[in-house]
């Protein structure tokens, strides 16, 4: 026996999860496979087992793979999961295995679009109080349609890279000009992000019921906003500079099959949304998620509450007839909870600054410091009772650059 092969019951990154990432090797960097503590490097352990197929696996990022579909990835899963389980196959495991400590991850795809949603009717209507107060905290279309908007993928990066303090315009409520400068209300959203692999052309909406088979796999994704950037810029076209500065997602990629055990139907939908809404696939997903304020967990989002399901995001995202890439990745919007301690973004934990968070070493924050280091995390509930891991979503604040261009 070797030690893949008697992993305790608790271990989040079992043979029931196997999430996928890419590391550079010295040699070239490779997609891997996670395994308890450390890295299969794939497309080496395939070889040597005499996979050919596992080529795909032979590059800097999962589109590759991504862009096989649902068939190649089920196919891909069993054989790693019959190659782990089976002691004959371990000569072809041991020497591809790495330890994760000393690997460095980067970006697991190259990212083609990149939407965000607004799927948490708690966040919208604690967002809503504090940016538009006297009005409606929902729009009254947010019941009718999962509210998007698209982001900017090229500056998506992966966990751990630090996120440089962003400057541009603001204007205060009681400043007569808009000003410039780094700034001064830095926020963090917890979100998952959904990985969308295969293709659909132009002019072939994805039917809800067919939702799932286009969605490879979750991640960790933080969506770095500007408060003020935001509240000044959004009137009417939407979030830009406030939130298109930095984007970091998790390195593991989490596959939805890994995630079998962990849906859940959704809050009740009232209003009924529309038929192409509407549909058994349209679940949510009971994935618990934590917020950590430097060394402080200050809060427990729950994407179980989300409103609106994955599948009806992106249903709607291309019921217009818009195409999907390998690639593709989807925020779920912000995740809170209806208690305090579960929102999802420091605008509403401090309650716009007006109830500061204290931290464990007694200093109090409503928005970013430099020098602050914020982590995501998560678990799900796995097959027969394992549980799923999702590694972290972790970026450091850094001193804007410049406070004038
Ligand atoms: O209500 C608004 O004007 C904007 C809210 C957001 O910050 C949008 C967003 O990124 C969506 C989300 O993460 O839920
Ligand atoms: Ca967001
Ligand atoms: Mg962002």
């Amino acid at each position: 026996m070797d030690w893949w092969h008697e992993l305790p019951a608790d271990e989040p990154f079992g043979l029931a999860n196997l999430p996928y990432a890419v590391a550079d090797f010295p040699d070239g960097a490779r997609v891997v496979a996670r395994i308890a503590d450390h890295a299969l490097d794939l497309a080496r352990c395939a070889e040597h087992a005499g996979m050919e197929s596992g080529a795909v696996w032979d590059r800097p990022s999962l589109n590759a793979f991504l862009a096989e579909g649902p068939a190649s990835w089920a196919a891909a899963r069993t054989w790693l999961q019959d190659t782990l389980r089976d002691q004959t196959y371990a000569d072809c495991v041991a020497p591809h295995l790495h330890p994760l400590d000393g690997l460095d991850l980067l970006l697991p795809l190259e990212v083609a679009d990149y939407v965000d949603f607004y799927a948490s009717e708690h966040h919208a209507t604690n967002v809503g109080e504090l940016f538009r107060p006297g009005q409606p905290a929902l729009t009254p279309n947010w019941k009718h349609l999962p509210i998007g908007y698209h982001g900017r993928s090229g500056t998506v990066v992966v966990s751990g890279t630090d996120v440089v303090r962003p400057c541009g315009q603001r204007k205060g409520p009681n400043d007569p000009e808009p000003v410039f400068g780094p700034s001064v209300r830095l926020d963090i959203e917890c979100e998952l992000g959904f990985v969308v692999g295969g293709s659909s052309a132009i002019g072939e909406p994805i039917a809800l019921d067919r939702a799932w088979e286009h969605i490879f796999g979750v991640v960790l994704l933080n969506d770095w906003s500007a408060r003020d950037i935001q509240a000044w810029e959004y009137a009417p076209l939407g979030p830009f500079l406030g939130k298109s500065f930095a984007t970091s997602i998790s390195a593991w990629v989490v596959p939805m099959a890994a995630l079998s055990a962990a849906h859940v139907p959704l809050p009740a939908q009232d209003p009924a949304p529309l038929p192409y809404l509407r549909g058994d696939a349209a679940t949510g997903l009971d994935i618990s998620c934590a917020v950590t304020w430097n060394d402080t967990l200050v809060s427990t989002p729950p994407f179980a509450q989300m409103y609106w399901s994955p599948a009806q995001m992106l249903a709607h995202l291309s019921v217009n007839g818009a195409s999907t890439r390998p690639g593709d990745l989807f925020g779920s919007g912000t995740i809170s909870g209806p208690a305090k301690e579960t929102r999802g973004s420091f605008l509403e934990l401090s309650w716009n600054g007006a109830e500061p968070v204290t931290l464990g070493d007694g200093s109090t924050r409503s928005f970013l410091q430099d020098g602050d280091t914020i982590t995501l995390t998560a678990t799900a509930p796995g097959p027969g009772g394992s549980v799923i891991g999702f590694g972290a979503c972790t970026g450091t604040i850094r001193p804007a650059l410049t406070s004038s261009p």
